[in-house]
């Protein structure tokens, strides 16, 4: 169990015990009443996470570099790497972490030269020259100077037949004022949906709709050693460590300076207590506040713009993004996101005033550079406290993954590697039959068509509760639970099939046959790019016979080579690939 959830049943259990629940939820439920501010709620469940010496259990949870440590990590990577295993991935991870928590010049170019050879096993030849290089420039010892020539020779040998990831545009008309997002698209609020995104033209299938950067992101922890901490990269050759933290590594200079200045200055005291005590979903809370309060110069002036964002409510279509736009503007359509605040109920709003606090806790006892930055006063702790409070509730309605290619042959394996806060997409609500899908080009989010909609249709996506898969009961229930409305789609009011009893009508050709072809070779460019442009015809063509077998194949066919075609295979995916006899 996470530590942040484990603080959160002892506060609860301790209550429980000295028969103080009932009082406490009353007292919340009477400051709620009087509509008084969430600091104020803060504070009251801070003072007894004081009071029965909870927030201790967040002490010394930082590590500082440590020879010892980093040569038990090699160790490790050793083992991954061994004959026996043949875990590389495994290894490039461990080695990485051995070289970020590498005291000794001479430590971190070991970890360096013995990423090198795992690069080359992997046959990422560029990518293990590129390791061997730094190994070097870091002063690898005398005893490796050989193996390292013969690795260089043989990658030099080598054939590259790297393909290139195709980076998705947007090939309808775009926006003038909005670049990332496709002319054709408008915002609408109504009652039953608040805000909702629709179309003004028909769009066709496999039609790119958005490219959307996130305002923040973060890595997931089991990440964190082999993607870049700022652009969130899989790119572990390139990867070097903070030189304060054991927990954070970037591909190149300029996304170092970049993260430095955007969140990792406030952050680097903290990082292994954040990944310690919170998971992904209130790791994208701490990293958005945190970036929140780097777009104003200072919090008093934050607190007056944040009422006006309050007052005017704008969203990413009320700005002009084609020129310069200001780090308050770009932040403003985050602010504004739903927080269905109205709608949580008291259990709800008491977790989020915990996980708050513990937040809070670290935020202002151990980086002492947010609190010399922004905790600067009485106001300025109550605007953290609010603004955390804000996030928790936006993240956890509007936060995005950020993913890689689905392996087809452990569709339960994760395919998650970041969260991030999309100002445009979180405006765009949920069908258990959605017309569009998302797909991660990098941290940029691709919003493609997967049927055809038609001029004045609303854009929908899936959250994550698709009528194949599960019945509607079950999808209304998670949609209440999780996003506080019952689903009311096409598929809900006609109750669509799950996909083992949809109809599949003989007549109809199987749109993508992934059953007949090498796992290899559904992996391949070749595939993807014959494969997306048949799938995205068959459902151009059929899409008024939906919901049948071969339509929802061929929505799952178009994300598959939609993805295959601008993402990189991820390194474990590839691993697996490699491992397959020719
Ligand atoms: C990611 S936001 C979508 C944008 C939102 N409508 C807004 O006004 O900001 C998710 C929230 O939108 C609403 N929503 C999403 N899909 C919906 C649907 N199919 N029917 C009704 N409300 C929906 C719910 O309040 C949900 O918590």
């Amino acid at each position: 169990m996470d530590l942040y959830y484990e603080i959160y049943e002892k506060l609860l259990h301790v209550m429980k015990d000295a028969n103080r629940l009932e009082i406490m939820s009353l007292n919340l439920l009477q400051m709620r009443q009087k509509k008084l501010p969430n600091c104020i709620k803060l504070d009251y469940v801070y003072e007894l996470l004081k009071e029965y010496k909870l927030l201790e259990i967040l002490d010394g949870l930082e590590e500082a570099k440590n020879d010892a440590k980093s040569e038990e990590y090699r160790q490790q990577g050793n083992s991954y790497f061994s004959l026996k295993s043949q875990k590389y991935v495994e290894a490039l991870k461990a080695y990485n972490k051995s070289i970020c928590y590498a005291e000794s010049q001479e430590n971190l170019a070991i970890g360096l030269a013995n990423r090198s050879a795992v690069l080359c096993e992997l046959k990422m030849f560029p990518e293990c020259l590129e390791s061997i290089r730094l190994a070097r420039a870091a002063g690898a010892p005398d005893r490796l100077r050989e193996k390292l020539e013969r690795r260089e020779e043989k990658c030099q040998q080598e054939e590259l037949c790297e393909e290139e990831a195709l980076i998705p545009k947007i090939e309808i008309p775009v926006n003038e004022k909005i670049p990332f997002l496709a002319r054709c698209l408008s915002l609408k609020t109504n009652k039953q949906f608040g805000r909702y995104v629709i179309t003004e033209k028909d769009i066709p299938a496999g039609t790119v709709i958005a490219m959307e950067e996130p305002f923040a992101k973060i890595l997931i922890n089991s990440e964190k050693y082999l993607r870049c901490a700022n652009c969130l990269q899989e790119v572990p050759h390139l990867l070097m460590p903070c030189t304060s933290c054991t927990q954070t590594m970037f591909c190149s200079k300029v996304c170092q300076e970049e993260a430095q200045r955007d969140f990792h200055h406030y952050e680097c005291e903290i990082s292994r207590s954040l990944f310690e005590v919170f998971d992904q979903a209130l790791l994208i809370v701490i990293r958005t506040v945190i970036k929140a309060f780097c777009a104003f110069p200072d919090p008093a002036t934050m607190a007056k713009e944040i009422e006006i964002m309050d007052k005017e409510q704008k969203t990413v279509f009320s700005f002009d993004w084609s020129g310069n736009v200001s780090s308050c503007e770009r932040y403003t359509p985050i602010h504004t996101l739903a927080t269905n605040e109205n709608l949580r109920g008291a259990d709800d709003l008491f977790k989020k005033y915990t996980f708050g606090c513990l937040m809070y806790h670290i935020l202002h006892g151990f980086s002492h550079k947010f609190r010399e930055r922004f905790l600067t006063s009485h106001a300025a702790e109550n605007t953290v406290k609010n603004l955390i409070f804000r996030h928790l509730q936006t993240a956890s309605t509007n936060m995005h993954s950020i993913h890689v290619i689905e392996d087809t042959a452990n569709p339960d394996s994760s395919t998650d590697f970041g969260v991030a806060a999309y100002a445009f997409h979180s405006l765009v609500n949920h069908s258990c039959s959605p017309n569009v899908t998302r797909i991660s080009v990098g941290a940029v989010s691709a919003m493609i068509t997967i049927k055809n909609i038609k001029a004045g249709e609303q854009v929908l996506d899936n959250y994550g509760y698709h009528h194949s898969l599960m019945e509607r009961h079950m999808r209304q229930k998670e949609t209440k639970r999780r996003y506080h409305f019952v689903c009311q789609c096409t598929a809900c009011q006609k109750d669509y099939p799950l996909y083992s009893a949809l109809s599949m009508p003989i007549n109809i050709p199987e749109p993508l046959p992934l059953h007949n072809q090498t796992r290899k070779f559904q992996y391949s460019r070749e595939f993807a790019e014959k494969g997306f442009k048949k799938v995205v015809d068959f459902i151009r063509e059929f899409s008024h016979l939906y919901p049948i077998m071969q339509l929802c194949c061929a929505e799952e066919g178009l994300k598959f080579c939609f993805n295959i075609l601008c993402g990189k295979i991820p390194l474990h995916l590839r691993e697996q690939l490699q491992k397959i006899p020719k």
